[in-house]
């Protein structure tokens, strides 16, 4: 441990980059903390995966429902009030568990916005806090529109928020936000319109399953509208209007600006002791390490190739930790990100895309996951997955469409990851039936 400074490693924002590195670290000895201006956990839990995917609970329910018609009554409404308030109840004790799990572990927890005084001190209302090692962990905000009446359109926090859902909702992008709150808000009852930027949906996944996956939004009454050029909104009674294209103009009651997601880079400090940033988050080294010696950074506000989602914030805390634990001296190196889109069906891939040029000479399995028994006992009439194999029949990419397409995903992961052999393949027993043994029983 340093004695020059109070703290050996200090975390500047208190989501998952942070927080599963911090705990290991204050456990094996070193003098930690963690600085958060806002809820403890950050993004994931309280705005991001655990809230959203409560709220998508009653929609998978509603699914199975349908597709089971006849078996179980199909007619399945969901109270969306009553649905906010549970996925409070769910999420409202998270930022308490996950700030006594680091207490616990010795990390001293400190509340309100930090920012840099020097390289190794950080300013907390005037009150100054010093560290040999500091690691921004800052994330990111929703992007707002730049047009005239951005202040009317609302963001995925105030959607998770609203006691009540309103009628008709307008939501503007087509990435990962858009088309999961879509879905839910369909589902509940709402007309949606998605205003695309150009004419493609979810453009980092296989573009022949997105447009599977719209299909079925649109057989449920999502319209999209393709290259909308958004122009303004404006207030009009107690309406909304969009105004777009072409002279064209749409009348809702709620926007949400699903945009995209911006570095959280500005009021730190950061241009004033020289650290290096770009508009897409901090730039760092192989090591995760700033332009600043001691100065690290890690999860959403890193300027990166990776996706931008907890696994990799995850891996990236954990490397830290054992870089600072001098477990490791190795630069990082990322595994497979898994990645799900929690529409209904999902889509969710790992590794290499059917679609990319390293996988033109691979040996590609096509499936259709209504053949499966396993989906049929609930009747999934719709799903494919692709499986991709390198020369030494290595699984190096699965990505799929299915009602589980998350689950069957994980499941294949380690072979991704750890390139098992079709021998070690074998060495797995899953219990079965299961959705683990569905999608293993198809690349032995
Ligand atoms: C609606 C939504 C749904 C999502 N769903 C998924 C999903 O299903 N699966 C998935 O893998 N990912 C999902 N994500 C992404 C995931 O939430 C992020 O990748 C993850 O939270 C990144 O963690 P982080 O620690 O880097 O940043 P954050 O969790 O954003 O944490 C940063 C923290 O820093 C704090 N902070 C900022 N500035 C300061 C400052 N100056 N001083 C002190 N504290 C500061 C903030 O208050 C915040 O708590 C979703 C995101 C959203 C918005
Ligand atoms: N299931 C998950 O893992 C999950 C779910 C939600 C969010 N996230 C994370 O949060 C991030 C942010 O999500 P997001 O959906 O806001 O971003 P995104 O990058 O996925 O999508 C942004 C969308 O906005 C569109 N867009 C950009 N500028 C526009 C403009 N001027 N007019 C109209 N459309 C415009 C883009 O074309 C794109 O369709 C994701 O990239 C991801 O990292 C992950």
């Amino acid at each position: 441990m340093s004695s020059n400074y109070d703290y050996d490693v200090l975390y500047l924002g208190g989501g998952h980059a942070a927080f599963d590195g911090a705990g290991p670290l204050a456990a094996v000895g070193k003098k930690v903390a963690v600085i958060e201006g806002g809820l403890w956990g950050g993004t994931c839990p309280n705005r991001g995966c655990n809230a959203k995917i409560t709220l998508d609970a009653p929609v998978v329910l509603q699914r199975l429902a349908e597709r089971m018609q006849g078996i179980v009554s199909s007619d399945i409404k969901i109270n969306w009030s009553q649905l906010v308030m549970h996925k409070q109840e769910v999420i409202e004790k998270l930022p308490t568990n996950i700030a006594a799990g680091l207490t616990n572990a010795g990390v001293k927890l400190i509340h309100g916005y930090g920012k840099f005084k020097d390289k190794h001190t950080i300013l907390v209302d005037n009150v100054a806090y010093t560290a040999e090692k500091i690691v921004i962990a800052t994330g990111l905000r929703p992007n707002r529109l730049n047009i005239p009446g951005n202040e009317l359109a609302h963001t995925s926090d105030d959607f998770m928020k609203l006691e009540q859902l309103p009628k008709r909702i307008a939501i503007i992008g087509s990435g990962y936000i858009s088309m999961e709150f879509a879905t839910i808000a369909n589902a509940v009852g709402a007309e949606v319109t998605i205003f695309m930027h150009h004419n493609v949906a979810l453009r980092n996944f296989y573009q022949p399953f997105v447009q599977q996956v719209v299909a079925d939004m649109q057989k449920r009454g999502i319209s999209f509208v393709q290259e909308a050029n958004i122009k303004s909104f404006k207030k009009v009674a107690d309406k909304l209007s969009i105004q777009y294209g072409n002279e064209q103009v749409k009348t809702v009651d709620w926007i949400l600006d699903a945009t995209g997601r911006i570095a959280n880079v500005e009021n730190l400090n950061l241009a004033e002791i020289g650290i290096k940033y770009t508009k897409k988050g901090i730039t760092v080294n192989q090591y995760l390490q700033t332009n600043i010696e001691n100065i690290y950074a890690a999860g959403d506000v890193l300027d990166k190739l990776q996706p931008k989602l907890t696994p990799t914030a995850t891996f990236e805390s954990y490397y830290l930790y054992k870089l600072f634990s001098e477990q490791t001296a190795d630069p990082i190196t990322y595994p497979a990100i898994p990645s799900t889109v929690y529409t209904s069906p999902r889509i969710a891939k790992v590794g290499l895309s059917p679609d990319s040029k390293d996988a033109k000479d691979m040996r590609l399995v096509h499936n259709k996951i209504p053949n499966d028994w396993y989906r049929q006992i609930d009747k999934q009439t719709t799903g494919e997955s692709i499986l991709i194999f390198d020369e030494k029949e290595h699984l190096v990419g699965a990505t799929e469409f299915s009602e589980q397409a998350e689950d069957a995903i994980n499941t294949l992961l380690p072979a991704v990851v750890f390139n098992y052999t079709k021998e070690q393949m074998w060495q797995l027993a899953h219990i079965f039936p299961s959705i683990s043994a569905s999608a293993w029983h198809k690349i032995r």
